[in-house]
């Protein structure tokens, strides 16, 4: 391990997270042998304690094995026996169980399994991971392969399945916001099977227990207004940043760790093209990352991942712990593909279902579909959205909410009956045209009786800024899946500098939007060819130079949005940041 690593913490037999939630007390059967032999009443205790967990983890969880008090592990014959004990629990309950991991600790042996519940033949966990990195990282090439199986020429090969475009498969470039999925049935084997070169999402779906969801976000900064998108409003529980070893961080990447820092979006990093890089450059690259990473603005734990217990390792305290694990990996020759598969496979959704709470659907694209009609896409944040339900769809130019109802649900192409919160999904609606609808629009429980909001107040904290802040600038608002330029109306401070935090009052341009309190946003400059990152104050001068020449030239492709009356540079919210929905 690199000198510059931090070493990941072992888990602790319990996670936080799961330990936090539990009413039960369990401390008889906590840090003892008991699954060596329970008596009938501790079995019970531990059927009752696993279940528990599961709930709480969302239908899955690592479960160790031999950590006794003493931390010095079991004799053969008493880890076969807590294995049997194991199994037996988890026999009579639909839970799988598979050994992921077993080591000599002290004068005994230790292990950890993976035990996820099988679901039905028609549902899924479903994870989102939001990949980003700079034009020709290997985004596209990367998932081409992990999906189809199929190792890259180096030549593209690989990528030329994903493109959605002419003008993509043409530049070779990723312009939109693209969806692959790579299914895992409850052992844990990747499912994805393409026919003919093509991949059968139903078929996927129908056999994953757990369903990755890469959204592929366009590297160049072109289009960079469509990659902060992706970013906002598909709601990804992680993000992959994926880094050229012999390019190493250039262009877009620091913008894109920040946008991902800022968001509060948990970042594991993926260095491609290892197979053609030097040894000398790599180094010199990933000790440039690992600094970044240390850096006071991003605070992470960068963690190297070589073998698969730095995967189990940084999978089970990538959440909590600020750890960003790193693979170096080829997809040309394979190498390490084996290990970032195994992580993904052993993430989980950082997003609750909380099926108590009344339904909340955001949208984030619209469509009309010949014999269907008007759909919606987009993400399930709370609740339970079934067919033929009734909900609130707004707001309208004028603020209101009207009610619509589900005619069909479908997950991931699949039809199904039923969406939960944390899952994405596309719904027909009944009696509605596609004009009347607008991304960044919610569908919502009528018991949560909803407002449209003008006004909202924010707290903001500038990244960087070259020049001052004050009332009536302009800036481009992200918010879940709303997009919409907002002015501020007032502020705490008189004018705001880089470094400066404030509460700020803003007016959406437009419409009004549905605003929740507490949601995380990212104001942008209108002119959107730029965005900075914490980072920019390290940038090189060159990189610095171009981005003052690109704001006094607005980009030709957005110039109804410049406005050189004002001048328009960005400002970033950072963690912890909230846009307080005012009235
Ligand atoms: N030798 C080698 N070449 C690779 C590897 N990964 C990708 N490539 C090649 O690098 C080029 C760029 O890969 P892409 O997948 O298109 O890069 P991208 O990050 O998706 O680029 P954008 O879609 O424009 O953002 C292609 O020609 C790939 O064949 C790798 O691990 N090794």
């Amino acid at each position: 391990m690199d000198k510059n690593m931090e070493s990941p913490r072992t888990e602790s037999p319990v996670p936080e997270v799961e330990r936090r939630e539990s009413e039960t007390d369990y401390s008889s059967i906590r840090g003892k042998m008991i699954l060596v032999s329970p008596t009938a009443d501790e079995y019970d205790l531990l059927r009752k304690e696993l279940l528990e967990r599961l709930e709480t983890g969302n239908g899955e969880i690592i479960y160790d094995i031999g950590h006794g008090e003493d931390g010095r592990g079991l004799t053969e014959d008493e880890y076969s026996a807590s294995v049997a004990t194991l199994q037996s629990l988890v026999s009579s309950e639909r839970i799988s169980c598979v050994e992921l991991r077993r080591w000599d600790c002290g004068s005994g042996v230790a292990g950890q399994y993976l035990l996820r519940t099988e679901l039905d033949h028609n549902d899924f966990m479903e994870i989102r991971v939001a990949v980003v990195g700079n034009v020709d990282a290997g985004k596209s090439t990367l998932l081409g392969v992990l999906t189809h199986g199929e190792l890259d020429n180096g030549r593209g090969y690989a990528r030329q399945r994903l493109f959605r475009h002419k003008h993509e498969a043409e530049s070779g470039r990723t312009s939109s916001v693209g969806n692959d999925i790579l299914g895992f049935d409850s052992m844990g084997n990747v499912v994805n099977k393409p026919e003919h070169g093509a991949l059968d999402w139903v078929k996927i779906c129908e056999k994953s227990s757990k369903v990755i969801t890469f959204i592929d976000l366009a590297g160049h900064e072109r289009y960079l207004k469509t990659t902060v998108f992706g970013m906002t409003g598909h709601a990804p529980d992680f993000g992959m940043l994926m880094i050229g070893a012999n390019a190493g961080i250039v262009g877009m990447t620091k913008e894109h760790l920040g946008l991902a820092l800022a968001l509060s979006v948990p970042v594991f990093v993926v260095v491609t093209k290892i197979d053609m890089c030097p040894p000398n450059v790599l180094q010199d690259n990933l000790k440039l990352l690992i600094r970044i990473l240390k850096s006071s603005g991003c605070r992470k734990v960068p963690v190297m991942v070589k073998t698969r217990d730095d995967v189990i390792v940084s999978a089970t305290n990538f959440v909590s712990q600020r750890l960003c694990p790193i693979f170096q990996v080829s997809n040309v020759s394979g190498e390490n593909l084996e290990l970032l598969t195994m992580f993904l496979n052993l993430l989980k959704t950082r997003m609750p279902s909380q099926d108590d709470k009344p339904a909340e659907f955001q949208i984030d694209d619209t469509y009309s579909v010949p014999g269907v009609g008007t759909v919606v896409s987009g993400t399930t944040l709370a609740g339970v959205i079934r067919l033929n339900d009734t909900l609130l769809l707004g707001p309208d130019p004028l603020g209101r909410f009207a009610p619509i109802t589900v005619k069909s649900i479908h997950r991931k192409r699949m039809s199904v009956a039923e969406v939960r919160g944390g899952q994405t999904a596309s719904f027909a609606l009944k009696k509605i045209k596609r004009s009347q609808i607008r991304k960044g629009m919610v569908m919502v429980s009528p018991a949560l009786e909803p407002q449209a909001c003008w006004q909202f107040e924010g707290e903001i904290l500038v990244l960087h800024h070259p020049t001052t802040i004050s009332s009536r600038y302009q800036a481009m608002v992200h918010c879940g899946s709303i997009r919409q330029t907002a002015s501020i109306l007032s502020m705490s401070r008189d004018c705001l500098r880089t470094g400066d935090k404030a509460l700020v009052r803003f007016r959406f341009i437009k419409h009004p939007e549905y605003l929740r309190r507490g949601q995380r946003m990212q104001p942008q400059e209108s002119d959107v060819t730029a965005v900075d990152s914490p980072f920019e104050l390290q940038a090189d001068k060159r990189t610095v130079a171009r981005r003052r020449k690109r704001h006094d030239k607005p980009h030709p492709q957005h110039p109804q949005q410049s406005q050189p009356s004002q001048p328009q540079h960005p400002q970033h919210p950072t963690p912890g940041q909230s846009a307080l929905a005012a009235n």
